[in-house]
C-alpha cells in the first residue's frame, strides 16, 4: 500500500517489529524515543488504514464507549503497533479506533496511559506526536474526574478552561529533556492551552442539546495517582482554584500544545472530592466507571456534535 505522511510524502510502510529502541536521555534518567522512532510508528499506522484522521480523541475512563459511534471502524490494539506502551487500567480498552464520525475522519484512543501505570510522561503522551505525524490537527481530550467545585454533582460535564500543573511544579514534564524542534519550541507559551473557539462552542452544543444543567467550565489538575486524595489535600486544592481532580490530561495536553495541536478539554464529574473527616464515603474506582456507563449515551451525542462543529473552525 502506498502511504503518506503529514506532509504529503511518501513514507515506505514500517517494519512489523522495529529494532532496537533509539533512546536518548532526558536528564531524568528516562529514555526518550527519537523522532524517527514516533514516525515509523506513525508511518506503521498508516500502513494499517486508509484513514487520515484529523481529530484525535481521547477516551476517558469508563468512556471507551465514545469511539463506539465511529463508523468505518479499524481497531488496531496497543499490543500490535511496534513499540506502543499497553494499557493496564481496568475500563480502559487498550486499541486506536480509526475512522468517521459523521463525515470527519478520526482516531479515538480507547485507553489513555497514566504515568501511575508506571510510564513516564513523555511515554504517557507518546500517542499524541504520533498522532500529530498522523495529521490530527485538533485532541479532543475527555477524563474521569472527581469534583471539587461544591456545586459540581455527579455526572456534570466540565469544560476545561484551564489547568494546574501540579506535576509540573513539582519538576515532572513530558517536555523534559532534548527538544526536537521539529515538534515544537524550547519553552512553548501555555496560556492559550484549551482552545478558546472551541470552548464557545461547546457551549452553544450543550444548551442546543438541552445540556445548560449539566454543562460547567473549571479548572482541572492532575496529580500523579493512584491512590485519591486525602482531604488535606483537597481542601490545598480547593483554595488554589482546582474544580476538578483526575490523573490525565495535563501532561497530554501540552505535549499537544508544544506541536501546535488545538485542544478540547472535557472531564465527566463521576465522584465528589471528599472534603470532610465526617463523610463515611470513600472514592472508588468502580463509580467512575459506573458514572461514565450511565453517561455514555450522552457523552457519544455531545462529542460527535463537537466533532462536526470543530471540524468546521
Ligand atoms: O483520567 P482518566 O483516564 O479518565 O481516569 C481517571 O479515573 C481513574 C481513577 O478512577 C484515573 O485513571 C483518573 O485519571
Ligand atoms: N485524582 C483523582 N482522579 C479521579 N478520577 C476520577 N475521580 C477522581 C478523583 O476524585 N481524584
Amino acid at each position: 500500500m502506498s502511504v503518506q505522511n503529514m506532509n504529503g510524502t511518501k513514507v515506505k510502510p514500517a517494519k512489523e517489529t522495529l529494532p532496537e529502541v533509539e533512546v536518548e536521555s532526558n536528564g531524568n534518567g528516562h529514555k526518550m524515543y527519537s523522532y524517527e522512532m514516533l514516525e515509523e510508528i506513525a508511518n506503521f499506522l498508516l500502513t494499517k488504514t486508509n484513514i487520515r484522521p484529523i481529530i484525535g480523541i481521547i477516551c476517558g475512563s469508563g468512556m471507551g464507549s465514545l469511539a463506539d459511534t465511529i463508523t468505518d471502524a479499524e481497531r488496531i490494539p496497543y499490543e500490535e503497533i511496534p513499540n506502543f506502551p499497553t494499557s493496564t487500567v481496568e475500563g480502559h480498552h487498550g486499541q486506536l479506533v480509526f475512522g468517521r464520525l459523521g463525515e470527519v475522519p478520526v482516531v479515538a484512543m480507547q485507553g489513555r496511559f497514566h504515568y501511575y501505570e508506571g510510564y513516564p510522561l513523555w511515554k504517557c503522551c507518546l500517542p499524541i506526536r504520533v498522532m500529530k505525524l498522523l495529521g490530527v490537527k485538533t485532541l479532543m481530550a475527555t477524563n474521569a474526574a472527581g469534583g471539587l467545585n461544591p456545586s459540581y454533582k455527579i455526572g456534570d460535564l466540565m469544560i476545561v478552561t484551564d489547568h494546574i500543573n501540579l506535576m509540573g511544579f513539582a519538576g515532572n514534564n513530558p517536555l523534559q529533556g532534548p527538544n526536537d524542534e521539529r515538534f515544537g519550541p524550547r519553552f512553548p507559551p501555555m496560556n492559550k492551552a484549551y482552545n478558546y473557539e472551541y470552548r464557545k462552542i461547546a457551549k452553544k452544543v450543550a444548551k442546543e442539546l438541552k445540556l445548560d444543567n449539566i454543562i460547567r467550565e473549571g479548572i482541572y489538575t492532575c496529580l500523579g495517582g493512584p491512590n485519591f486524595e486525602t482531604v488535606a489535600e483537597l481542601r490545598m486544592l480547593k483554595m488554589v482554584g482546582v474544580d476538578a481532580v483526575g490523573m490525565s490530561t495535563v501532561h497530554e495536553v501540552i505535549t499537544a500544545r508544544h506541536c501546535d495541536m488545538k485542544v478540547f478539554g472535557l472531564s465527566l464529574i463521576t465522584n465528589e472530592c471528599i472534603t470532610n473527616y465526617e463523610v463515611e464515603a470513600e472514592a472508588n474506582h468502580e463509580e467512575v466507571l459506573d458514572v461514565g456507563k450511565m453517561r455514555q449515551d450522552l457523552l457519544r451525542e455531545y462529542i460527535s456534535r463537537l466533532v462536526h462543529e470543530f471540524s468546521k473552525v
